[in-house]
This record gives structure tokens, C-alpha cells and sequence, in this order.
């Protein structure tokens, strides 16, 4: 990390359309980098229908502390019900292939995604890795087992 608290990341930019540009975050406060349609043609999503769109870049977080998580954009779920197949993408510190976004519309309309429009944003998130202690019982907690609403619903 350096002095103003960024983590520098390899990238790979795939697809000559992003030039040397890697993605920037738009504001100061902004968490999520943007993910473009690196498509050829436009291409229309029909109705229910899922697609793996590929977004021209590859990242290697490198260090087991670090993931990145997909998640959708707020105004291509919310206006057009254009989210993700798997609902969020997890991306291993080792990966080191394409990101790809798992488009899937889930409205009532046809959505046409244009090459190069902003499907996506990309998160980068600090993991803890754990490892499991096998025990018969836990320590008592004010909670125990109960959950799935065992507090009620309001
Ligand atoms: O939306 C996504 C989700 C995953 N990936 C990449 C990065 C991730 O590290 C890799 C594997 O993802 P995951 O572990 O979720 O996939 P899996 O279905 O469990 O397959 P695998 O057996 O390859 O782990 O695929 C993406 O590019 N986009």
C-alpha cells in the first residue's frame, strides 16, 4: 500500500480499445472501478437470458489478503434489470485470466449492451483466511442457534 493508502494491482489490459488506460475510480470517494462490454458488435440480452460478456482486462491481486468482487451497476439493475448471473463475481487473489461479467437480464425487456458501455464495477475487498478449529461445543453466545427471523420481523 502506498502513502495515500492505494494498493497497486497488475493489470493487463486485453482488448486495444482501453488503450493504456487502465479503469479510474470517477471520484475521490468512489469504491467500484467500472467494467466496459469489451464486445465487437452491439449485442442484445433477451428476456431471462444470461450472457458472459469479457471486459478486455486481466488483474493479478497477487496477495492471498485481497479479492475483488463484480457487482452490478445500480442504474442498469434498477432501470433496466440488468444484474449478474451469479448475483456477485468473486475474484481469487491467483487468478490471473479475463474478467469476465455474467450478464443477466432480468427484466421484461430486450436490453442491447453497446461495445465498450459500463456493465459492471469491480471492488477490491482485504480477505481474512481462516482456519478451522474442530470442536464438539462453542462458547455460550447471547444468539446461539437461532436465526432466519428468530428475533421476529420488526
Ligand atoms: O463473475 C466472475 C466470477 C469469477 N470470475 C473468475 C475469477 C475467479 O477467480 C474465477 C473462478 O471463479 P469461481 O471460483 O467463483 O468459479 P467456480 O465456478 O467455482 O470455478 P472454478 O472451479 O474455476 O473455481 O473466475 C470472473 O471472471 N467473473
Amino acid at each position: 500500500m502506498n502513502g495515500a493508502g492505494v494498493v497497486s494491482i497488475d493489470v493487463k489490459l486485453l482488448d486495444s480499445r482501453l488503450g493504456d488506460r487502465p479503469p479510474q475510480y470517477a471520484s475521490a470517494g468512489s469504491a467500484g472501478l467500472d467494467l466496459r462490454a469489451c464486445i465487437a458488435t452491439a449485442m442484445e440480452i433477451g428476456p431471462g437470458e444470461t450472457v458472459l460478456i469479457p471486459t478486455g482486462m486481466a488483474i493479478h491481486l497477487a496477495d492471498p489478503g485481497l479479492a475483488a468482487m463484480i457487482l452490478p451497476r445500480s442504474g442498469l439493475g434498477h432501470k433496466h434489470g440488468i444484474v449478474l448471473g451469479n448475483l456477485v463475481g468473486l475474484i481469487d487473489s491467483d487468478y490471473q485470466g479475463e474478467l469476465m461479467v455474467s450478464t443477466w437480464n432480468r427484466g421484461r425487456n430486450a436490453f442491447t449492451v453497446q461495445p465498450l458501455e459500463r456493465l459492471a464495477q469491480l471492488v477490491v475487498v482485504p480477505v481474512l483466511r481462516v482456519a478451522f478449529n474442530v470442536v464438539d461445543d462453542f462458547a455460550a453466545s447471547s444468539r446461539g442457534d437461532g436465526g432466519f427471523g428468530s428475533t421476529g420481523r420488526s
